[in-house]
């Protein structure tokens, strides 16, 4: 069977070109220019590869981007007190803190201290509450990139078998929501599922969430099935250390129509729609209105 790649690469340099116009845009008709603020606290390595790609990203955009560092041993009050400050900044249009946080700091009062219509990552109560009735806010990167490279191969989700392996907060219930909106009729799966194989194998659209190198095998991908995988783990193999998704990719690309690659997959939509919704909540903020993208 002939099986597309999912080039996520390339659908994300899209986007984030059509971000730059519209930054573009804001610039010269409004004299706006979109910020986006990113908290790291800690040293974790990979954390920080990412904050670094995320500023790069945002300046390539014409964004500001602005990183606030603090020591692994900062206070939970310290970080919420950093938050409350980006909050009445008028100049910031966007907040991320970036997860997840020391296990002496709870992520959940952080992330609620974020105003809403500043909440990037789409993380807050008031968003996710949003997503889940329907109503305009701003939807987490993650999935919003997996649905819109779904979308690259079947422009209509309508009827079809959705199956999310993965409930976070994150990625798999919002991914779950997304979803459910695209008229799929949605499963969601977990480490409690019974039979997670038979699960899998139904699934016309099978999405990924887990954290576990290659745990979706070929044969539990049905013929003709879109395969997303979210997940991203490091393995070293042969003395060398790689990104592998969550989906055997060799064995699924057997049978899936379409599938997304690790690395090059979601993550780079990943940033892509995290400029999005930075530049639509600036739109918003600064009454200017809703921006299509
Ligand atoms: N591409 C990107 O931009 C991003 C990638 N990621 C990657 O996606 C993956 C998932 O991330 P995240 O959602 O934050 O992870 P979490 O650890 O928060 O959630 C993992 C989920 O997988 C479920 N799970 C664990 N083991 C199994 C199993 N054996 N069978 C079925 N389900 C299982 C858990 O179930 P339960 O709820 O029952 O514990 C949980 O719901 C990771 O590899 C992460 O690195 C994450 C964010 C962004
Ligand atoms: N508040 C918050 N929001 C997040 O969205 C968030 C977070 N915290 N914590 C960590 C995870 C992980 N994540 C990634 C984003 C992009 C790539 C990415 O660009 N990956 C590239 C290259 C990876 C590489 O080579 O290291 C790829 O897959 O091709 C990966 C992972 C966002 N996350
Ligand atoms: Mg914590």
């Amino acid at each position: 069977m002939m099986t597309t790649i999912i080039d996520g690469k390339a659908i994300a340099a899209d986007l984030r070109e059509k971000v730059a116009q519209a930054v573009s845009a804001l610039k010269s008709t409004h004299d706006i220019q979109p910020a986006l603020a990113v908290v790291l606290v800690g040293e974790d390595p990979a954390s920080q590869v990412y904050v670094r790609n995320k500023g790069i990203a945002t300046e390539k955009a014409g964004m500001k981007s602005i990183e606030h560092r603090l020591a692994a041993d900062a206070s939970e009050d310290d970080v919420v007190n950093l938050v409350r400050k980006l909050n009445a900044e008028e100049g910031v249009d966007g907040i991320l803190v970036q997860l997840p946080l020391p296990s002496h700091i709870s992520s959940s009062r952080v992330i609620n201290e974020i105003d809403p219509d500043k909440d990037v990552d789409g993380l807050t109560e008031v968003n996710a509450g949003r997503l889940i009735l329907g109503k305009d806010g701003l939807v987490p990167c993650t999935p919003q990139g997996s649905v819109i490279m779904a979308k690259t191969v079947r422009p209509d989700l309508t009827s079809l078998n959705a199956v999310v392996v993965g409930r976070s907060i994150l990625v798999g219930k919002p991914l779950s929501m997304l979803l459910l909106a695209e008229n799929c009729t949605v499963t969601m799966a977990h480490s409690r599922t019974a039979d997670l194989a038979a699960v899998c194998r139904e699934a016309d659209i099978l999405c990924a969430a887990v954290g576990i190198p290659r745990l979706i095998k070929g044969d539990w991908v049905k013929k003709g099935a879109i395969v997303i995988d979210v997940g991203i783990n490091r393995v070293e193999e042969g003395g060398k250390s790689r990104l592998v998704g969550d989906v055997d990719f060799d064995s699924a690309k057997e049978n899936a129509s379409a599938i997304t690659p690790v690395p090059g997959g979601v993550g780079p939509m990943t940033i892509a729609c995290l400029l999005r919704n930075t530049v639509v909540a600036a739109a918003r903020r600064r009454g200017v209105g809703e921006i299509d993208l």
